[in-house]
Order: C-alpha cells, then sequence, then structure tokens
C-alpha cells in the first residue's frame, strides 16, 4: 500500500504545505553537477565519477538563480534530507512538468532505514531552465516486509551541508 502525501510529510523535516501532495511530497532542487571523467562499478565495489558544478544563473523575467540545461546528462541534488522509515520503501518519479518539458529523472530504490540528501539521473532533452529551490520529483512511499536496514555507502550522505 503506497502512503498518503501527508505520511510523507511526516517522515520529513522542513517541508512546505505547497510540497504536500496527494500521493507524496515534492522534492525541490539543490544543485546540479556534471559527471567528468569514469566511474567504475564491478564485482566487489563501485567507484563514483568526478563531478564539476554546473554554474548557476539568472534565468527568466525576474533573473532567478537557477540553472540553464543544454540536453545532456546531470546529477540533480534535491534540497531535502529523506529518511525511508521502517516497513517502507521509497521510489522518486519526476514532476510530471518537468517530463512534459523534455527532462526526465532516472531514480532508483530508496531503502528502509536510509537518511540522507540524495541524488538523481537528469536529462535534458531540450534546453530547460531550472530554479534553485524549485520544485522538481515527488517522494512516494510504499509499506513493504524487509529484512534490516539500509547501511551502504551513501547514509548519511551530504547531512553535514544541510
Ligand atoms: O534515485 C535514488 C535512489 C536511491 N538513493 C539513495 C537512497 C538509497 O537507499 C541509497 C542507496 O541506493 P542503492 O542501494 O541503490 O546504492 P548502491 O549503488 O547499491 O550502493 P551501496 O551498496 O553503497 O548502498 O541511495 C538516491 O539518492 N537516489
Amino acid at each position: 500500500m503506497f502512503r498518503s502525501g501527508a505520511f510523507v510529510a511526516d517522515q520529513l523535516d522542513g517541508i512546505d504545505a505547497e510540497q504536500v501532495q496527494p500521493n507524496g511530497v515534492d522534492l525541490r532542487l539543490e544543485a546540479v553537477l556534471e559527471p567528468v571523467g569514469t566511474g567504475r562499478i564491478t564485482r566487489d565495489g563501485k567507484a563514483i565519477a568526478d563531478r564539476d558544478q554546473v554554474e548557476s544563473v539568472a534565468i527568466g523575467p525576474e533573473d532567478r538563480e537557477g540553472y540553464r540545461l543544454a540536453p545532456g546528462g546531470y546529477i540533480l541534488q534535491y534540497a531535502e534530507t529523506v529518511s525511508i522509515p521502517e516497513e517502507h520503501v521509497g521510489f522518486v518519479l519526476p514532476r510530471s512538468s518537468l517530463m512534459r518539458n523534455g527532462a526526465m529523472l532516472n531514480t532508483a530504490v530508496w531503502d528502509a532505514g536510509y537518511s540522507g540528501r540524495g541524488e538523481g539521473l537528469l536529462q535534458v532533452h531540450n534546453e530547460i531552465e531550472l530554479e534553485r529551490g524549485a520544485r522538481v520529483a515527488q517522494l512516494v512511499l510504499a509499506a513493504a516486509d524487509h529484512e534490516g536496514t539500509y547501511d551502504g555507502s551513501y547514509q548519511g550522505e551530504r547531512l553535514d551541508r544541510a
């Protein structure tokens, strides 16, 4: 069973009312990075490719701080600290307006017990401008059985900069 947006909001700190949706909570854009160099996944480990910060620029008629992104693949960092409660699993989906503008967020499983400020792969197929702090994705939570909780290398990521 998927939980309500109000339930998801209760798991997160610092959420505005406009972020709470019927079935989930919108996540906001903190920063955009561009992978450079070579990443690697082996049978017994992984190495994440270096990233360059994409410089923010003034966007739109009000010159707001944001990113103007040419077609390509980017790492998008979310602003919110996400904590997945036990007995649940999380999924992040793009806001449909992102998709309708020719961009897409690719995401993976958010494990029970994970806490951190996570990332997604932003695919841009047509130039797009995104304001820092704009809502770009939505977190949903489903009730789930599991054995153990998340204890991987991304536990607590970017919490020091929250
Ligand atoms: O789109 C996503 C999906 C998940 N996560 C977070 C939550 C998740 O619990 C954690 C680890 O994901 P995963 O288990 O897929 O990572 P891994 O590649 O298997 O690495 P590790 O074994 O170090 O956890 O990353 C994200 O930031 N973005």
